[in-house]
């Protein structure tokens, strides 16, 4: 391993944890895991900022009678996110290892006491060696509070907590030059903070629950990031070993690192 890792935010997507059949994928969950195990070993610290509430909800009420968007989300993402963490704990538990819950909304990185409050909160998770298991806090968090996706929320722990890498993990092996999906799309290894690597994206067709980001804004989030020397990569989150490959300097994914 890299000596000079200590510190790594992992952020996982709803595709990652979730089939077409839009259900929680427990040998997907057990794999993050076992990598968080893995590195937890070596002395280096996860963050996994983990999406998946609205959907986990959603397999468990089904439909709804509620219309309004936002009361939908919040109902949704109320009863999935105890859901997801009741599956971490026990897969964290198994691995011999402790896991926390930390929500949050925008507001919480303001500078100031509500910045210094979620330091000392992960500052305290970590130094007593437990795995902190970030998601926004979507049952309050509207409008002028929200995150525009996970991705930014991953994005400000990792500044927040100097982190040596961040990781995104979506279903995609990383940014295509296409439609990853396409014969011609070919993989980019490497970006530059100041490369147009935009104009690659495609636009997306996913429905309530199936994630917020997009490719648009985990661009915008990853040369953001590596902006601020955390380099930064996107990368499948089901492929076997992907984060300790990472972590092992492997050629994985899209790596971003700042010009
Ligand atoms: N150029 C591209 N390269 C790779 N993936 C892309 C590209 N353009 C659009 N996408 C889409 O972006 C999606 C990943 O982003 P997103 O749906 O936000 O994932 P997540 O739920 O993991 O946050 C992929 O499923 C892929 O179809
Ligand atoms: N906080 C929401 C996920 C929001 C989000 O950004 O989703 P995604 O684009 O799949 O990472 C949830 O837990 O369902």
């Amino acid at each position: 391993m890299s000596k000079d890792i200590k510190r790594v935010v992992v952020k996982v997507g709803t595709n990652v944890l979730t089939n077409k059949d839009n259900r929680i994928l427990g040998p997907v969950l057990r794999e993050l895991v076992r990598q968080i195990a893995v590195l937890h070993e070596e002395d280096i610290s996860v963050i996994l900022v983990s999406s998946g509430s609205v959907i986990a909800g959603k397999e468990v009420l089904g439909d709804i009678a509620i219309k309004d968007k936002s009361i939908r989300r919040q109902v949704y993402s109320s009863v999935g996110q105890p859901r997801m963490m009741h599956h971490y704990y026990k897969t964290v538990h198994d691995y011999g290892l402790r896991c926390a819950q930390v929500l949050a909304t925008k507001r919480d990185f303001d500078s100031g006491k509500h910045r210094d409050n979620m330091i000392n909160c992960y500052e305290g998770l970590l130094s007593e060696g437990i795995i902190p298991i970030a998601n926004e806090d979507d049952a309050v968090s509207l409008t002028m509070s929200m995150f525009s996706d996970n991705d930014e929320l991953a994005s400000l722990v990792a500044e927040l907590l100097d982190a040596d890498r961040l990781i995104i993990l979506s279903d995609t092996d990383g940014l295509y030059t296409g439609h990853p999906d396409d014969d011609d799309s070919e993989i980019i290894n490497e970006v530059k903070t100041h490369e147009n690597v935009e104009k690659y994206v495609q636009s997306s067709e996913k429905v309530e629950g199936e994630g917020r980001g997009g490719m648009a804004s985990k661009l915008k989030v990853a040369k953001g990031t590596a902006n601020k020397d955390i380099t930064t990569y996107i990368a499948n989150g089901k492929r076997e070993n992907v984060i300790v490959d990472i972590v092992n300097d492997k050629e994985v994914g899209t790596k971003f690192i700042t010009a």
